[in-house]
């Protein structure tokens, strides 16, 4: 196994839907197996046993973003679950620095590898009380010092807000590192929702309550809020 990477799905190109690169045309490579199990995750598949991951080297997923993407992408995401937990993905970041490749890593910040000080830019999203997860503030610490002093690239945080609970939380995030951009997202409750433009409404709704709550808070000035794009545009639709 050591130096294959499990990977779930390879998709795109498509829009990065969220956080500091939202709207970036991007590839994506989603491993399996995650550490944590979050109440509302949208990506609970790649932890569930619902589907199955294919142990994959460096090279053979860069055969197959062409195969799938072609000529139409500069950049690659990676996510997952949690892809920090892979050391062979230092091979992947590598492969895309070579060939002139942009790549982007979502990851909550529970383990440490040294590859991500070679991705361009770093998601780092701690996880708020909604999701039944909690967080060990030492090694979030830790995470962030070494992405501070020894990452090329950028990075930023983005926590996902469902109540008041969450808000404090996040605030709690950003308060902590203030010079880290920061990202409010907005959460998905309705994970089995089979119609967009159902979705798409109820998510704007959401959308809004979490602009006006953002609006009144004085310690949040200098936050981005966000909603999922992919979500508003495709609803839960795997792949996208
Ligand atoms: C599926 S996770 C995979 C990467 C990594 N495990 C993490 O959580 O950062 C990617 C992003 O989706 C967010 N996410 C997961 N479920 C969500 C939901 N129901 N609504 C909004 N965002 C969600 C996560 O918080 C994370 O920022
Ligand atoms: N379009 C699109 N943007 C995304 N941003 C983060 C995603 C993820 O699942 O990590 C994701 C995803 O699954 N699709
Ligand atoms: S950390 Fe990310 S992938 Fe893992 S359960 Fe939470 S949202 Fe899902
Ligand atoms: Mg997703």
């Amino acid at each position: 196994m050591s130096g294959k990477i499990p990977v779930l799905e390879i998709f795109g190109p498509t829009i990065q839907g969220e956080g500091m690169v939202a709207g970036q045309k991007t590839m994506f490579v989603r491993t399996g197996g995650c550490d944590y199990r979050c109440a509302w995750c949208d990506s609970a598949f790649t932890w569930d046993g619902s589907q199955k991951a294919t142990p994959m080297n460096a090279s053979t997923i860069m055969e197959e973003l062409e195969r799938i993407g072609g000529e139409r992408f500069s950049h690659v995401t990676i996510s997952g679950g949690n892809p920090a937990l892979h050391t062979g993905i230092a091979a992947l970041v590598k492969l895309f620095q070579e060939k002139g490749i942009a790549s982007a890593v979502e990851t909550q910040g529970s383990f440490w590898q040294d590859w991500l000080l070679a991705v361009d830019e770093v998601t780092v999203s701690p996880k708020p009380p909604s999701s039944k997860m909690g967080t060990d503030w030492s090694r979030l610490d830790t995470f962030m010092k070494r992405l501070a002093e020894e990452q090329a690239g950028h990075h930023s945080l983005k926590v996902v807000i469902f109540d008041e609970k969450d808000l404090a939380y996040a605030t709690q995030v950003h308060e902590r590192y203030p010079d880290v951009p920061f990202y409010l997202q907005v959460g998905n409750d309705d994970l089995e929702a089979l119609e967009p433009a159902r979705l798409r409404d109820h998510l704007l709704e959401k959308y809004e309550w979490l602009v006006a709550k953002v609006m009144e808070e004085s310690q949040l000035n200098d936050v981005r809020v966000l909603p999922q794009i992919h979500a508003l545009l495709w609803g839960n639709k795997q792949g996208v």
